[in-house]
């Protein structure tokens, strides 16, 4: 037994470990189809031991298939995603476009997976990298003891901002030995050697819109009543985001605490020696499952306040496996039909 599957985006970033995922969490496919923009008719992108070759999305019939995994922007989800969902397969939804809709379920597995149970728009929305990595931590310490006030700051890698940011790091870095770096195209300023406080679009308050998607977010998948503000940086690492995080929580609860709460969270591995290396990096998070914690002792400087440090990588956590993550609950729970082939 399969699913008819279409991975939408499928030569992006995120696409192309959405196809390595299904195959390494084994998800039943049974009819794998890889989408995305006319340029790319006949690219071939890897599914196991299958090469398929790229469909066009304007010609693509969603009508023979089950599930349909989109992460090729929100204009196309936009476009695309409740036609998709109208005729009759569940779109899994990386974009940013119908995250804050009510009839649209925020979904992070660990932390609000029965959520999916309600299904108005046949879509589900995955959450901006940042905010699944820091749910993830958050959830088994707001059970314990409620979170009042979260403030974070977020070291984010160029692989946020798709292929052409990593081509971006990639050229100012070699360019800078050589000829002098190449003016910034994707990013507003030079990447390689430098950081920028600056990710998405500015907000009326200051702002960014991705730190305001955090903050959103959070509530939604969470708990309203969570008070949280982020500031959200680039800096030049290719894979794996950042996070340096303090939380101010009700009721006392102490590092040893905390360690021992997120040793027993699901998708969650603590990583915490207080010696050189007894922590975790963007780097060594590139290409793995859960989301590493390290650094956690407790903030003086407020009533029960702790600080941690978390790290995940972007492409996986923080898009493609929460994702295939939805598609394999939305399976347990027997929610996605199949239709008859045609
Ligand atoms: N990267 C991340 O950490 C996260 C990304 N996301 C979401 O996923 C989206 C994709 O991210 P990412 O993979 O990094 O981006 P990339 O730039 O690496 O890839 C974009 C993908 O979208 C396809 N695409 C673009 N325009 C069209 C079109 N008109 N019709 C059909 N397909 C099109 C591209 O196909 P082609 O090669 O043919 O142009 C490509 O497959 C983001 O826009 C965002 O919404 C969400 C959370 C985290
Ligand atoms: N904004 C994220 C990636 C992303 O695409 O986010 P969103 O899906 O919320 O637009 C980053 O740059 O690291």
């Amino acid at each position: 037994m399969g699913y008819r599957v279409a991975v939408v985006g499928a030569t992006g970033n995120v696409g192309r470990e959405m196809f390595n995922i299904l195959e390494e969490v084994k998800f039943p496919v049974e009819k794998m189809h890889a989408i995305a923009s006319r340029k790319s008719i006949g690219a071939e992108v890897s599914f196991g031991s299958q090469i398929i070759k790229c469909e066009d999305l304007e010609q693509f019939d969603f009508s023979k298939v089950d599930i349909v995994l989109m992460s090729a922007g929100g204009s196309i989800s936009a476009a695309w995603a409740e036609k998709i969902g109208a005729a009759g397969a569940i779109v899994i939804d990386n974009s940013s476009h119908f995250r804050m809709d009510p009839d649209v379920p925020l979904v992070v597995p660990e932390v609000n997976p029965d959520a999916v149970n309600s299904l108005p728009k046949n879509i589900i929305a995955n959450p901006n990298c940042s905010t699944a990595q820091l749910v993830v931590v958050l959830a088994p310490l707001h059970a314990e003891a409620k979170i009042k006030r979260v403030v974070v700051s977020t070291y984010q890698s160029v692989s946020g901002a798709g292929k052409e940011g990593m081509d971006e790091l990639w050229e100012q870095t070699k360019g800078v030995f050589v000829l002098g770096a190449p003016e910034p195209k994707k990013f507003t300023k030079q990447i390689a050697f430098n950081v920028i406080p600056h990710i998405d679009v500015f907000m009326e308050d200051g702002f960014t819109k991705e730190e305001w998607k955090m903050m959103a977010e959070t509530k939604k998948i969470l708990d309203p009543s969570i008070k949280l503000t982020a500031t959200a940086v680039r800096v030049p690492v290719m894979v794996g985001h950042a996070e340096s995080v303090n939380i101010e929580f009700e009721t006392p609860l102490d590092e040893d605490d905390v360690r021992e709460i997120l040793r027993d969270a699901e998708g969650v591995e603590v990583i915490d020696k207080r010696e050189n290396g007894g922590y975790m990096t963007p780097k060594e998070s590139a290409g793995e499952f859960p989301v590493y914690v390290s650094r956690i002792r407790t903030d003086p400087t407020v009533d029960n306040g702790i600080a941690l440090w978390c790290v995940a990588d972007n492409l996986r956590k923080g898009a493609a496996l929460n994702a295939v993550q939805i598609a394999q609950l939305l399976h347990d729970k027997g929610l996605i039909k199949q239709k008859t082939p045609a």
